[in-house]
């Protein structure tokens, strides 16, 4: 049973100064699953992801991933246990192009810092795997393209491939649609997909159709706390959850 527990949150706890931001956040999500987070504005959820990724300290409360109890280890740590993390605000190498990006995710995913010399030779095992990140990304047209010139869905589709790249079997995703066009969020929605095949993903996005669309499990934040989970259509059916979106995204739930 506990084999199939990807990550496991076992009353987390952070606070803020006076701010509770997650208050003993109890909850397993298990291998292969893919969970929609939810939740009013300052519910925790961001949070939660850093808190996970190792990238805020929490102050109570532990973290098991795999089996391996990762509350004391610093983000690379955690990612060479399989996390992985994408950012509300992109983290691309705006400078460097398609290529480039990918190139110094795929290297800093083996964890090798490499004499300069010995590069060449390295980086030509490596083109395989880019050469396939850019055709999963759509991105094969604009390899040799600036990154920061790219459309804002594609720099979110480059960070999901700098993401991607080191192969993380626990994705956690947040906001992956934020700033994408209208006609772009289609094709996004679709790499998110097929990105989540195979792997446990969290995934907190405020386009609640993409969210119930893309989920298996919803769980529900407010105020640092799990108030409920379940299948999507469980979810926009309970009292509770919409009395906590009432007024604020009442209409989305219930949609
Ligand atoms: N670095 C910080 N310093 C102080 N307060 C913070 C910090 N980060 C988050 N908070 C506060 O903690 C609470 C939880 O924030 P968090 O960003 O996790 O919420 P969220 O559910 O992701 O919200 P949103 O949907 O608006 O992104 C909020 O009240 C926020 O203002």
């Amino acid at each position: 049973m506990n084999g199939d527990i990807a990550l496991r949150c076992v009353g987390v706890g952070v606070r803020f100064g006076a701010l509770q931001a997650l208050d003993g956040v109890h909850y397993d999500f298990h291998r292969g699953g893919v969970y929609g987070l939810i939740g009013p504005n300052g519910a925790g959820k961001t949070t939660l992801l850093n808190v996970l990724a190792g990238r805020l300290p929490h102050h109570s409360g532990s973290i098991v991933c795999e089996g391996v109890d990762i509350t004391r280890m610093p983000p690379h740590a955690r990612a060479r246990c399989g996390i992985g993390r994408s950012f509300q605000i992109t983290k691309i190498f705006p400078d460097l192009t398609v290529l480039e990006n990918l190139r110094i995710a795929a290297q800093i995913g083996h964890g090798r810092f490499l004499p300069f010399w010995l590069a060449p030779r390295y980086d030509r095992r490596l083109a395989p795997a880019i050469d396939a990140m850019l055709e999963r990304t759509g991105l094969h047209a604009h390899r040799d393209t600036v990154a920061g010139t790219l459309s804002y869905g594609l720099q979110r589709a480059l960070e999901l491939g700098v993401t991607l790249m080191p192969d993380p079997r626990i994705l956690l995703l947040d906001e992956p649609l934020a700033g994408v066009g209208h006609h772009e969020i289609e094709g996004a929605t679709h790499l998110i997909e097929a990105a989540s095949a195979g792997r446990t993903v969290l995934l907190v996005e405020h386009n609640m159709d993409v969210v119930m669309r893309l989920s298996r499990h919803i769980v529900v934040m407010s105020n640092g706390r799990v108030i409920a989970d379940g299948l999507p259509g469980e979810i926009r059916a309970n009292p509770l959850v919409r009395s906590v979106y009432l007024g604020e995204e009442e209409d989305e739930v219930a949609a």
